[in-house]
């Protein structure tokens, strides 16, 4: 009989019954299971679903925002020890320091573009035990987090619910419930190493007591001298530059070039003390020794402001991703697909400029960039009709095509050498109307659009009124940043191939007539912030139709506002020096 007999089979997450309505269609045993349409189905599917969770988030889980817990390294314990020798009966103490903890850096990298890689709980490096013969433990090594430029780092308050505790706060906690003899006992076990069976009567003795008043002296120091830190100079960094690792002109001739570590977060904490430090004219032998301090506990919020020159703004649906990709020649991998909120984090790619004005994909002659779950079956497809199979590798196609050699179709490798200008622009998730109060993603990601030179509308031409759309971006812009919508610079009137119809006359006429209506509308009612008009250029995303243009345009914005940058630079946000250390025990 099942153990869960008497119960319910619901009980047990079982169903008796197949559900009555089943979104997929069940597969038979008559039938082969999964066949080609199943297969895209359950995809279209799990993307919904991966939709629909992000949006019931609402908007709170960009990844560009992380809570990090961070514990320098503790100190390793000093060693008690006497020295042993023939024909020395009463040897000098002689147990080592324990070695300091490891710290924690944080230091800005291009190497890195997320956060998704940094844990969310850090420990530094222990440092190790003292032990016999003088011997000093080991220190930590220090620890560096890598973060990607562009990040913002803050120290979370005292009180904050999403801070973690420190080390006094740690320690108070685990004495809960006890009573205050138990309790200095048990702070006495965290602070001493005493001499095997001698833990009793050390803690007789005067000379331990001093000790012990001036550790606690110490300690108080160091927790006063914490919360002064913590409330005179919170961590607060924008780690918008690399750290220059060259050594200085001025060094002299011969010094130690060390390589730069980043910004001190957390500092480990210092090695215990071993027996010889506690040697005075009243004891000769002492046989107690100080444990390792436990390293700086510290909470941080890091926050990516994605450095892009030019942010994306538009409705779900616009086809800002299908943009992205193929102004990056599909080297950006962003996802498109025609239902709402297909691209639910902001997504960055690099876009590389010839000096003829070309850009890197978009010579790529009848290149169509179409959803990409069209795209993933089609080179399914492929795959096993096995196209590829006696595809010929570069060299091959370059060895037989003498033409090839040169060409410039192929991505990459030869626009290393045509490209005179870069920039990199982002595709964002769509913003609807209200999305200023969470609805759909929210616009919580525009955070990382805040330092972006410029911004592009993308509108959908082939929509019954663009220009609505516009206004509603615009406002939605507004509603987040007062001022944020003089950045936009131009409007981008995607899937103007759906218009014209089969190319009669009266089709060709009517998309005409509408796109002059949005240029009307556009000058009328939308002007950037020096007072100018915004640039209204119709493309085809998809197709890759009339993009040369919107890269010729995008380029002079990026490039003036470069300029400007020169020219009057941004006040600096935060000052931004590394943390002294914590003052050393006397
Ligand atoms: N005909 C045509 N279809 C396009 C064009 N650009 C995009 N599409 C289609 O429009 C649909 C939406 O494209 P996406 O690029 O995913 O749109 P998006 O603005 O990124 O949408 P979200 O990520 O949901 O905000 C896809 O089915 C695309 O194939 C275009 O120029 N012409
Ligand atoms: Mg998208």
């Amino acid at each position: 009989m099942p153990r869960f007999g008497l119960l319910p089979a619901s009980r047990w997450g079982l169903r008796s019954t197949p559900p009555a309505a089943s979104v997929l269609p069940a597969p038979s045993p008559e039938q082969p299971a999964a066949s080609e349409e199943d297969a895209s189905l359950r995809d279209r599917l799990r993307r919904r679903r991966r939709t629909e969770w992000k949006r019931k988030q609402r908007g709170q889980t960009f990844l560009d925002n992380l809570i990090v817990s961070i514990r320098g390294g503790s100190g390793g314990d000093g060693c008690v020890a006497f020295h042993r020798e023939k024909f020395k009966p009463f040897g000098p103490p002689s147990g080592g320091n324990g070695g300091r903890g490891g710290d924690v850096y944080i230091m800005p990298t291009p190497h890195v573009t997320t956060l998704s890689a940094i844990p969310k709980r850090i420990r530094g490096e222990p440092g190790a035990n003292g032990q016999g013969t003088w011997q000093n433990g080991k220190n930590g090594e220090p620890l560096i987090i890598r973060v990607p430029l562009g990040t913002i780092v803050r120290e979370i308050a005292r009180g904050d619910s999403r801070r973690s505790k420190d080390e006094w706060e740690a320690e108070e906690e685990s004495f809960e419930g006890l009573n205050t003899g138990e309790r200095l006992e048990k702070m006495r076990d965290n602070r001493w190493v005493h001499y095997p069976r001698f833990g009793e009567t050390n803690i007789t003795r005067d000379s331990f007591k001093a000790a012990e008043q001036a550790l606690y002296a110490q300690e108080r120091e160091r927790r006063f001298a914490r919360r002064q830190r913590e409330l005179e100079e919170p961590i607060n960094l924008d780690l918008d530059k690399e750290m220059d690792t060259s050594k200085s002109v001025d060094a002299p001739l011969g010094a130690r070039h060390r390589e730069p570590r980043g910004f001190l977060v957390a500092s480990g904490g210092l090695g215990g003390l071993g027996n010889p430090h506690f040697l005075s004219q009243l004891n000769r032998a002492p046989k107690f020794a100080t444990r390792g301090q436990p390293g700086e506990r510290i909470t941080l919020a890091l926050e990516l402001k994605i450095l892009s020159d030019v942010g994306f703004v538009g409705m779900p649906n616009a086809g800002k991703s299908t943009l992205l990709r193929a102004l990056t020649g599909g080297r950006a991998k962003s996802e498109v697909a025609s239902y709402a909120f297909t691209t639910l984090n902001p997504v960055v790619g690099i876009v590389r400029v010839a000096s003829d004005g070309t850009f890197e994909g978009g010579v790529k002659a009848g290149q169509v960039h179409d959803d990409t779950i069209v795209e993933e079956q089609q080179e399914r497809e492929r795959m096993q009709s096995g196209e590829y199979a006696n595809a010929l590798t570069r060299n091959q196609t370059a060895e037989r095509h003498e033409s090839l050699r040169v060409d410039t179709d192929r991505g990459g490798y030869h626009f290393d050498l045509a490209e005179t200008f870069r920039f990199t622009i982002a595709d964002n998730p769509g913003l609807i109307s209200d999305s200023s109060e969470n609805v759909g993603l929210g616009h919580s990601f525009l955070r990382s659009m805040e330092r972006s030179l410029a911004l592009a509308y993308i509108v959908d031409l082939s929509a019954p009124a663009p220009w609505d759309e516009l206004l509603v971006l615009r406002d939605e812009l507004e509603k987040y940043q007062l001022g944020m919508s003089r950045k936009a610079r131009i409007v981008i009137a995607n899937k103007a191939d759906l218009l014209g119809g089969d190319g009669d006359a009266a089709a060709v006429a009517d998309a005409k007539a509408k796109l002059r209506r949005l240029e009307e509308f556009v000058a009328a009612q939308m002007l950037t912030g020096d007072g100018l008009r915004l640039d209204v250029v119709p493309v085809s995303a998809k197709f890759s139709q009339n993009l040369t243009r919107v890269v010729g345009l995008m380029r002079t914005y990026v490039q003036d506002a470069r300029d400007r940058l020169v020219e009057q630079p941004p006040k600096e946000l935060d000052v931004v020096l590394p943390r002294p250390l914590l003052p050393e025990p006397r």
